[in-house]
């Protein structure tokens, strides 16, 4: 990373303190929002929210599909706060400014980060509308040094080597699997290895067989730098791919992903999403009292 892309301990407190001053909300629980997923935030009950534009030194979304606000609130009496918005490496942001929500969330004292994105799926068997509970991801930009932990290392948030080789928690992917045969969707569920790839194109066919022989299931643009930085941090991180393209391996195939569907189909998944993420919600137990 850039030395001038770096961002220091107090910019991110000076965030948290502003909001911590602003909400009486303490939350336990943050959750991203993928496109078109904001729906998501619609289930938090006490709710209290603020734009990105107006809270001191966030980035602002410039994609559609995500509003760019802060939603404080409870899910099933756990609290909660919600990004109705992330930020992608794509639209020209600094991996330290996609991930800087996280480590305000941590400063919040939040102990469990949901990841949630739109995907394309790599994986045969898997359909449009399909859910994948995230079990590993492969981060090609961290391949080649764009990564978020890149410069020098801030103790204050974690060690200078941190394992990924437990970055997803295994029991809140059990836990979610089991849900889903509750709620009556385990026909439309996975669970797979999603890849970060840096956009803002969609794959070619040559890619998406490269991914498939690398026993990639779901592909998007997002995901792994935040995971990366919250597991950096401590927190316990949970994720989950909606399907809302099959990626295209063949050549002369008619149909071509495009934003619009992704939209369309995210928001056609939101309810189901959101009814699952509430239920587990419901049952997460935390380090220290709500
Ligand atoms: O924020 P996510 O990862 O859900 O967004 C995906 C990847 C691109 O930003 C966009 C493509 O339609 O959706
Ligand atoms: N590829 C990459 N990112 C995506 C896709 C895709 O097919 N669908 C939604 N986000």
């Amino acid at each position: 990373m850039l030395a001038k892309d770096r961002i220091c301990y107090e910019t991110y407190q000076e965030t948290a303190d502003w909001l911590l001053a602003s909400t009486k909300h303490r939350p336990k629980v943050g959750i991203i929002c993928g496109s078109g997923l904001g729906l998501l935030a619609e289930a938090l009950q006490n709710q209290e929210s603020f734009k990105y534009a107006n809270i001191p030194n966030f980035p602002q979304s410039t994609v559609q599909g995500h509003a760019g606000r802060l939603v404080f609130g409870d899910l099933r009496g756990k609290p909660c706060v919600c990004m109705q918005g992330r930020f992608h490496m794509y639209e020209g942001y600094s991996l330290a400014k996609v991930t800087f929500p996280v480590r305000v969330f941590r400063l919040l004292g939040v102990e469990i980060l949901i990841v949630t994105n739109a995907a394309g799926s790599i994986a045969d068997g898997y359909k449009t509308g399909d859910i994948m509970v995230i079990k590993d991801h492969i981060n090609v930009p961290g391949f080649s040094g764009q990564h978020p932990l890149c410069g020098p290392n801030d103790e204050r948030f974690g060690t200078r080597f941190p394992s990924m080789s437990d970055a997803y928690d295994r029991g809140l992917c059990k836990l979610t699997m089991d849900l889903s045969k509750e709620l009556g969707c385990s026909n439309i569920m996975h669970e797979g290895v999603y890849c970060m790839l840096g956009g803002p194109t969609f794959e070619t066919p040559a890619e998406a067989c490269l991914l498939h022989k690398l026993g990639v299931d779901a592909v998007g643009m997002s995901t792994a730098p935040e995971v990366v930085v919250a597991r950096h941090c401590g927190m316990r991180v949970f994720g989950l791919s909606l399907i809302t393209n099959e990626v295209v391996k063949e050549y002369g195939r008619e149909e071509v992903p495009g934003h619009a569907a992704v939209l369309e189909i995210s928001q056609k998944r939101a309810a189901l999403l959101q009814r699952l993420i509430t239920e587990l919600v419901a049952r997460m137990e935390f380090s220290t009292a709500c």
